[in-house]
């Protein structure tokens, strides 16, 4: 009796098998913990070399090149501290493998509900085809559609989203059961479309579908240009548009709310319930950005749907793998290791990447190297845009807590009215929402201060990267934005440093070291801008006034600095190849490392600060989604572009131009004296000015050699050219 109680535990047991596994790299590890060692050494050497600094040098300094030295010093401690941190990033990655089969044995179609939130702010950046493809990609997901439900939030308040919606809902009843029907990937219609590789234009169904999608198109396409909602759908949504009183405005308008497709009345359970909401704004109430949108949406999709997973998307990242959500399960369902993890991220991938990628927008080590390294230490940041979170987490649960139990039933069904109430602009008014409910405010990140705020409370979370890439976005496609956008990200991430959530305070316990640590690579981001600054600045200057500031190329004191620049460099190259990158990517992602901290992050540190005094107050700068003909051209062929005037620009062209006077300069005294002995002492200065006037040749074209709208503006160039003569003059004659 008793064995055949033990064969049947055994079968029980083969059932629980995991929903995923996690692996590790182990030779891997190794090897670069041999070689970081290796680099380490060096740097300590580096170190060294300056306190001691050794006599060869020593001979004819003045105080002046002391401090100078001194300077480098501090530079140097700072870079080889900020090295340090970083290594918690490559120390241990792990790698999650899921098993959807097992899931659908297991569960079949008794999933969890799903509610996912779609958020999108502006009809003009944020085109209302775009967020409706968003919208229909996740409507169509892999999911049964009566435990899925479609949250849209439009911060713009705007007639032709709902509009673009209204559309999206009714042809969701043909594009939902088609995809399902003959497995359609990616499931975003314009995505789908556009694909070549679909293998079923022949198909009647199919040319049916395309044709419909195609008038639908058309009809919110042509209602976006005109910006006007044509007078029948005025008609046929009218209890939808009503809502639009005549003094309804971005900032002023009350909750207008919809349940365009209502999966709680039992018969229309074919395609998932879809919901507009444009939560209630008013001047005299801040809005706090997306984590006011997506609080109002938590509370309102509570009396709707209640899905007990939340899945967040911003408005152009459609769904490109329709088993995300069942991926997503497989580690929140695991029965064992699932337990303690609170929500599961993919990575911010895009659909508009150029093959060398000249803005580095891909940030291909960031998703493929270094969030695993964050999972390997307690989990990735919440990045704001495909995470499938548990919603009472979201809403405050700590780890170890009994999670509620999930009511049958739905709750009554609450009157419209009733609901719009939990988004008007006085209900979070003394309550925890945006503190320890929800997604917190007052940060441009309020993602990741959320997520750091969940792990804080025992949590860990898991990354998540299927070879078929589970959502797809849109990246910036110019200069401009995205130093902007990384401007936002870097002030966001260093506000959260000095936040009473600081991961180095706060965390201090309840997080575990590496993942402090991983957290404050990012959250060091714009303090960082300061020592790359003088650090350029400094080794040019000094190369042409002539002060030698590393060791001799022949003496052996050269050797940590040759070992620390080759190997840093090519360790990241490597890296970048096994990330699929080409050379020429790589390569324009270290123009991006510079421009990034010579213009982004000084800003965003400046700002932080500027905020910490109470001087200003931070803003939400929404990344445009669509570009202009001509721009776009330029970007396909990755013509940098420049064209506006902003201040990033002007100190990214004044360093550009200083780099260029002062190599020149220094290379013509050297052609003029032939003097090995200077070429020996100042190899190291040459070599690191010269690469710098490399890496800006696409800035050098754009000021001086260009002729096209997205040249940089003249004014900014004139401006920059003064500026960095007018250094180089004042050095030259101090
Ligand atoms: O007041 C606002 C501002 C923005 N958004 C939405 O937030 C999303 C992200 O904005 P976007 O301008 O695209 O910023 P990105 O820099 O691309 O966003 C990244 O960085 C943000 C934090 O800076 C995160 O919130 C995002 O999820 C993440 O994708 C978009 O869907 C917007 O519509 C709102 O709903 N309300
Ligand atoms: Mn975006």
């Amino acid at each position: 009796m008793r064995k055949e109680d033990d064969r049947f535990r055994l079968v029980q047991e083969g059932d629980r098998e995991p929903l995923f596994v996690t692996r590790r790299r182990t030779g891997r590890v190794i090897t670069f913990r041999v070689f970081a060692a290796s680099v380490f050494g060096c740097i300590c050497s580096i170190w060294f070399y300056r306190v001691t600094a050794p006599s060869e040098i020593d001979e004819n300094r003045t105080g002046f090149v002391r401090f100078i030295w001194l300077v480098m010093l501090t530079l140097e401690i700072w870079f080889g501290l900020y090295w340090l941190v970083v290594q918690s990033l490559r120390w241990n990655p792990v790698w999650r493998f899921t098993f959807t089969d097992r899931l659908s044995r297991r569960y079949g179609n008794d999933l969890p509900t799903l509610d996912v939130f779609v958020c999108t702010a502006d009809p003009v950046i944020e085109p209302p085809l775009m967020v409706v493809n968003t919208v229909l990609s996740v409507a169509a997901l892999d999911y049964p559609p009566e435990k899925l439900a479609v949250y849209l939030s439009d911060d713009g308040g705007s007639e032709l989203t709902f509009y673009a919606l209204a559309e999206a809902a009714e042809f969701a009843g043909v594009w939902v059961p088609f995809c399902k029907r003959f497995n359609v990937e990616p499931r975003s219609p314009a995505a789908y479309l556009s694909s070549t590789a679909n293998g079923l234009e022949s198909s009647a169904a199919a040319k049916e579908v395309a044709e419909l999608y195609r008038e639908m198109a058309a009809r919110i396409e042509t209602a976006t240009k005109l910006r006007r909602v044509p007078e029948e759908a005025r008609l046929k949504y009218g209890d939808g548009f009503s809502q639009w009183d005549s003094d309804v405005t971005q900032r002023n308008h009350g909750t207008i709310l919809q349940i365009l497709v209502d999966g709680r009345k039992k018969n229309t359970v074919a395609i998932p319930t879809l919901v507009y909401l444009s939560r209630e704004k008013r001047p005299q109430h801040h809005h706090h950005f997306k984590a006011g949108a997506m609080n109002a949406l938590i509370r309102v999709s509570s009396k709707i749907t209640c899905g007990r997973i939340i899945l967040n998307l911003d408005c152009d990242m459609y769904s490109n793998n329709s088993k995300s959500a069942l991926d997503a399960l497989c580690i929140l369902l695991d029965e064992k290791e699932g337990k303690e993890i609170a929500f599961v991220q993919f990575p911010q991938c895009y659909e508009n990447i150029t093959r060398n990628d000249l803005y580095g927008s891909m940030m291909r080590v960031i998703a493929d190297v270094e969030f695993n390294g964050l999972d390997g230490n307690g989990g990735p940041l919440y990045i704001g845009t495909g995470c499938f979170h548990r919603r009472d987490v979201i809403c405050g649960r700590k780890y170890g807590e009994v999670e509620e139990e999930e009511s049958e039933e739905i709750q009554e069904i609450l009157e419209p009215e009733m609901i719009k109430a939990l988004a008007s602009c006085t209900y979070e008014e003394n309550s925890q929402w945006g503190k320890e409910m929800g997604l917190k405010y007052g940060c441009p990140v309020e993602d990741v201060i959320t997520g750091l705020a969940i792990q804080c409370r025992g949590w860990k979370s898991a990354y998540l990267t299927p070879k078929k890439k589970a959502f797809l976005g849109v990246a910036p496609t110019n200069l401009h934005q995205m130093l902007v956008q990384q401007r936002r990200w870097s002030e966001g991430d260093f506000q959260i440093l000095l936040s009473e959530y600081s991961p180095v305070w706060y965390g201090q316990g309840k997080i575990g070291l590496g993942l402090i640590l991983g957290y404050c690579c990012y959250c060091l981001w714009a303090p960082s801008s300061v020592p790359v600054l003088v650090y350029s600045v400094l080794t040019s200057l000094c190369l042409l006034k002539g002060i030698p500031l590393f060791p001799k190329v022949s003496s052996l004191w050269f050797f940590p600095f040759g070992y620390v620049t080759v190997a840093a460099n090519a360790y990241s190259l490597a890296e970048f190849l096994w990330c699929g990158g080409t050379f020429r990517g790589w390569w324009n992602e270290q123009r991006m490392w510079l421009y990034r901290r010579t213009s982004s992050f000084v800003f965003g540190f400046i700002d932080t600060i500027l905020k910490k005094l109470g001087a200003s107050e931070s803003a939400f700068v929404i990344t445009a989604k669509v570009a202009e003909e001509e721009a776009a051209e330029r970007y396909e062929k990755e013509v940098m572009e420049f064209g506006v005037e902003s201040p990033m620009f002007l100190l990214l062209g004044t360093l550009g131009m200083l780099n260029l006077f002062c190599s020149a300069a220094a290379a013509m005294g050297l052609m003029t004296s032939r003097d090995g002995q200077h070429f020996q002492t100042m190899g190291m200065q040459f070599v690191i000015t010269g690469v710098l006037v490399v890496l800006n040749w696409p800035l050098y074209q754009g000021m001086l050699l260009r002729n096209d709208k997205g040249k940089m503006p003249v004014t900014v160039t004139v401006k920059s050219v003064v500026l960095a003569l007018s250094a180089c003059t004042c050095i030259a004659f101090l």
